[in-house]
């Protein structure tokens, strides 16, 4: 059974094609600069060079027809003909309350998905003209949507709830929801094989660092607290966005600068995080290579970055009483070893004992990695993460009917006969 996964961005659309029965990635790429111009897709096939071609997407029609052009093209395509895919798993990064677990589509989801948009404008709106594209070119195949938010909708109501006037959240939902849900999940599943110890008996942090970033507290394999909020604005810093900061900064500045509420709210979302503190740079490498050139607005946007990242681990390691293993993962967590290194030190004094040099030495391309040494009472792993295998093993279950939610593990194949 082949299941096709689709993560449609604001500017892109991140595809993978599964088979279930080999338990293998056929293909995968991504389509950039959705609606920019200059659209192009880079698509890879395991075992042969990665295909490039240049071809405008002016919407996320054009780009999934793209996808599919490419999945079935002769010479560089996977499969015969689209008949060949069973079903197709689509993110949704907003579920609301509504959405505890993975479902099939149909119209009223797609309302229930639409109601929500305003709460994920980033996100939502590109995640909908995913779904309707693909719903156009695979009419009679089922599509499933996965949520960002359905991980986390066990978190106990004393953190999800803000201090705020209560109605709020009563009319118009203003509650903590949480994000990044299927990496969160998978990590964690894949730290307790590590820790060779039951999911349900381990108290895990996991740090998704990625373009956005979010961090999760999970007691047996639930999420028990999540530095995203109503949106993925609150929480740590990110690339462009600028995470926990004193509520009382916006109308500050929309006072002094004379700015409108949609004014400020893009320039929290895409000209802060490492953007702001640098004056320009998003992407780590390059805050990390200018530090080292002595660019002292590098040095202190990485400073930043490491500090909060600490102070995440402090507070959720107290939340849950205690940490088995803490989780690096995503582009960044991934990655890069200069921050992860930063992010804990001095943090001994909780049993964690960082294998400096193994640390430095860690990549994603290096696999599942315990980078604290041996006798750490506290292990850190980089664990890559897979959001896609998540979609195609909850599409999998529904289609089977087995699926019950994501924290009773309808499918064991992450957690058990998997290695990655
Ligand atoms: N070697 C590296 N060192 C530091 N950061 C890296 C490295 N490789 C990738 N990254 C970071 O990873 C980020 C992308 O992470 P990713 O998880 O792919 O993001 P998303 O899925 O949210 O688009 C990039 O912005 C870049 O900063
Ligand atoms: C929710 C979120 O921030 O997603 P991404 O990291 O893909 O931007
Ligand atoms: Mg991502």
């Amino acid at each position: 059974m082949d299941i096709l996964a689709l993560n449609c961005g604001s500017s892109s659309v991140k595809y993978q094609l599964f088979n279930w029965d080999k338990k293998e990635v056929i293909a995968k790429g991504v389509v950039e600069r959705v609606t920019i111009g200059d659209s192009f897709i880079a698509h890879e096939v395991p075992g042969r060079d990665t295909y490039k071609e240049q071809s405008e997407c002016p919407d996320h029609r054009v780009a999934i027809d793209l996808i599919i052009r490419t999945l079935t093209h002769p010479a560089h395509g996977v499969v015969k003909k689209m008949s060949e895919i069973s079903a197709v798993g689509h993110r949704v990064v907003h579920g609301g309350e509504k959405f505890t677990c993975s479902v099939r589509i149909n119209d009223e989801v797609l309302d229930a998905i639409r109601s929500v948009q305003h709460l994920a404008p980033l996100h939502n709106p590109p995640n909908i003209s995913g779904i309707e594209a693909a719903q156009a070119v695979l009419p009679t195949v089922p599509h499933i949507a996965i949520f960002d938010t359905a991980f986390h909708q066990t978190m106990p109501s004393h953190a999800y709830t803000y201090p705020l006037p209560y109605e709020w959240y009563e009319e118009y939902g203003v509650r903590r929801y949480g994000f990044h849900g299927t990496s969160h999940l998978y990590v964690s599943k894949r730290a307790a094989i590590k820790l060779g110890k039951p999911l349900e008996e381990c108290n895990i942090i996991t740090l998704h660092i990625g373009n956005g970033v979010s961090h999760t507290a999970i007691k047996g394999g639930r999420s028990m607290d999540t530095s995203m909020g109503l949106t993925p604005l609150e929480g740590a810093m990110m690339g462009t966005r600028c995470g926990d900061i004193d509520p009382a900064i916006p109308p500050f500045i929309m006072d002094q600068e004379g700015c409108t509420p949609r004014e400020i709210d893009s320039i929290l979302n895409k000209k802060s995080g490492l953007l702001g503190i640098t004056g320009r740079f998003t992407d780590r490498r390059d805050v990390i290579t200018e530090a080292d050139n002595g660019d002292t607005r590098c040095q202190l946007a990485l400073d930043v970055e490491a500090y909060r990242l600490k102070k995440y681990i402090g507070s959720y390691a107290a939340a849950l009483g205690g940490v088995d293993a803490i989780v690096f993962t995503a582009g960044v967590g991934e990655n890069a070893g200069v921050i992860r290194q930063k992010a804990l030190e001095g943090l001994e004094f909780m049993g964690i004992t960082l294998d400096v040099e193994k640390n430095l030495k860690t990549f994603s391309k290096s696999g599942e990695t315990e980078i604290t040494l041996p006798d750490s009472p506290v292990k850190v792993f980089v664990i890559p993460t897979n959001e896609e295998l998540v979609f195609v093993e909850d599409v999998v279950a529904i289609l089977d009917d087995t699926y019950t939610d994501h924290t009773k593990f309808p499918y064991t194949f992450t957690a058990q006969d998997y290695t990655p």
